[in-house]
């Protein structure tokens, strides 16, 4: 790793006339803090704007003189435009801030004090003990996004000098692409996608992750970066760095030259930055001060170290790296986790999870064995077929969204029933899946575990020996009405159908945006949960 990867970018107090020469990466003296720290520190948060409320007013109508951010400018001139803009006259030009003769310059502090404030923060969002950082707010003002442009111009430029000779700016799905393509076009550099699985077509590299709230994977064109092509990679926050590190990877992969990353913001307790090997450049460090005063009333009245400790937990298998406050015990938890992740116990799980998975098939098969011993059918318990074929239903439909270790799978094909009812009805739920599904690829699609196979097979199979017996086998003293008959074939084909859809959608993210086949395997999935309840009441 070079002396300057892990430096972090020197806040530029410098006044406009000050401002030192642009320098290159190694020259640049390491610095302890992000961009904002010198105005974050003094920033009082009870004036901070809500720009949900009267603050947020000014940004969505600049003609009103209110917005709290500055036409580009305004920023780079100095002067205030937005009666410029009231006349309709163009509030942006297409001059680079580094092209900006140095006595216009715009501070780089001030545009991010400015910036600062109109953030938001979550807690618990999306899970308990994740505090939220929303920069949405800076996108939603055209002033605000025009200074966040500005800003990371400057961040940039400081660092790689004048011409930062960048040719791709790859943006990370979804809110690396919020503003990637923007300053792509202000760096003079092209804008190519980093995306989650199975978005986008033709040839692609994939590599798996983890993340603050869980893992993930992404994707790339395998032809979007061309050999040699200098690349910096945008997104708006670092936390534990594990989506920058694969993102870097996959530029690698393709053979770019990665010359840095850039970030609105970097949760500096996770120390998501030693996992990359070339420059970061930051505007803000979040997290810090903790909850704004704001979400403080109504969100929680949790302590400051409370939070810290639900972070530290949910950081996964990143809990290592992260620094524990003073008297503060790392949890056995944690450990557990990184044992857990880690490649070499991976075949354990597999191993443990085959046992669990011969036993469970095991556990099912004396009654139809039996009846073939005793040549008969006397005492077959009409309904567990259904609920073994409807089980291994939800249980294919679930394997793209589970986690892909072997307990907590084992742990889901005991649930499964309850959870396909939930996952087919809540998009909450599915979505909460999603998020955590991770990866290790055992039959070609990357989200599929090796029970999505053999439990419909087996259900498959089981349905039918079921249907053999009851009507070859004399005597027929529990013999099946002809409606649980035709409900038992039912679930059959519905597993038939399970397991076609698995090839027929192996190269492909199963939807939950409404194009994917997975759609109807969970609604055949919810019909049979239908027909289990009429079947199961006609034994009755
Ligand atoms: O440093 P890490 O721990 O990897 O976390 C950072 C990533 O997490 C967030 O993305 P998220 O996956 O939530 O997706 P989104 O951008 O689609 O909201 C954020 O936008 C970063 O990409
Ligand atoms: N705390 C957080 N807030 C917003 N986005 C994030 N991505 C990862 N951690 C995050």
């Amino acid at each position: 790793m070079p002396d300057s990867a892990n430096s972090k970018p020197v806040l530029n107090t410098h006044a406009e006339g000050e401002h030192p020469p642009h320098s290159l990466p190694g020259s640049t003296a390491p610095a302890t803090q992000g961009a904002d720290k010198a105005s974050t520190a003094s920033h009082p948060h009870d004036s901070k704007p809500d720009p949900t409320t009267g603050g947020e007013k000014g940004i969505l109508h600049p003609s009103d003189g209110k917005a709290p951010g500055a036409t580009r400018e305004e920023l780079l001139s100095g002067k205030n435009s937005s009666q410029d803009a009231e006349r309709g006259l163009p509030t942006a030009s297409a001059t680079s801030a580094s092209q900006q003769p140095s006595s216009e310059k715009p501070q780089l502090p001030a545009l991010v004090k400015t910036l600062r404030s109109n953030l938001r923060q979550y807690p618990d969002f999306p899970q308990p003990g994740i505090l939220f950082e929303d920069i949405l707010p800076l996108f939603a003002s055209p002033k605000l996004f025009e200074t966040l442009l500005t800003a990371l111009e400057l961040l940039i430029t400081s660092h790689l000098g004048k011409d930062p000779r960048i040719d791709v700016v790859v943006g990370l799905e979804s809110r690396g692409f919020l503003f990637g393509p923007a300053l792509a076009l202000r760096l003079g550099a092209g804008f190519v996608p980093v995306r989650k699985p199975g978005k986008l077509p033709g040839t692609v590299k994939s590599v798996g992750f983890q993340k603050e709230y869980g893992g993930d994977s992404f994707e790339m064109q395998a032809d979007a970066v061309k050999s040699g092509q200098r690349v910096l990679i945008a997104d708006d926050i670092i936390a534990t760095g594990g989506s920058a590190a694969a993102a870097g990877d996959l530029v690698r992969q393709l053979g770019g030259e990665l010359v840095g990353y850039v970030f609105m913001m970097e949760l500096e307790f996770l120390k998501g930055r030693d996992k990359l090997d070339v420059e970061v450049f930051t505007l803000f460090s979040g997290q810090e001060e903790g909850l704004d005063s704001k979400a403080k009333d109504s969100e929680s009245k949790e302590t400051e170290q409370e939070r810290e400790q639900k972070r530290v937990k949910m950081s996964g298998n990143k809990a290592e790296e992260v620094e524990f406050p003073m008297g503060m015990i790392k949890e056995p938890a944690d450990d557990w986790d990184n044992w857990r992740n880690s490649w070499g116990n991976w075949l354990v799980f597999f191993l443990l999870s085959l046992l669990a998975l011969i036993c469970s098939i095991l556990s099912l098969w004396p009654q139809p064995i039996g009846n073939l011993v005793r040549r008969s059918t006397d005492g077959l318990t009409t309904d567990w077929p259904f609920w073994i074929v409807v089980g291994a239903m939800h249980q294919v439909r679930l394997a793209p969204y589970t986690p892909h270790n072997g307990s907590r799978k084992s742990m889901l094909m005991l649930s499964q029933v309850g959870g396909g009812v939930l996952m087919a009805s809540s998009k909450v739920i599915q979505d909460q899946f999603e998020a955590r599904k991770g990866g290790w690829a055992i039959i070609g699609h990357e989200n599929l575990g090796l029970f999505g196979l053999i439990l419909p097979l087996h259900a498959m199979i089981l349905g039918l020996t079921t249907l053999v017996q009851t009507n070859l086998l004399p005597p027929r003293t529990s013999k099946l009405s002809q409606t649980s008959s035709v409900l038992i074939w039912l679930c059959v084909a519905a597993s038939v159908a399970s397991l076609l859809a698995i090839p027929l959608t192996s190269k492909r993210q199963l939807s939950m945006d409404g194009d994917g086949w997975w759609q109807w395997v969970d609604l055949v999935s919810l019909l049979m949960i239908y027909a289990l309840v009429v079947a199961t009441d006609s034994f009755n």
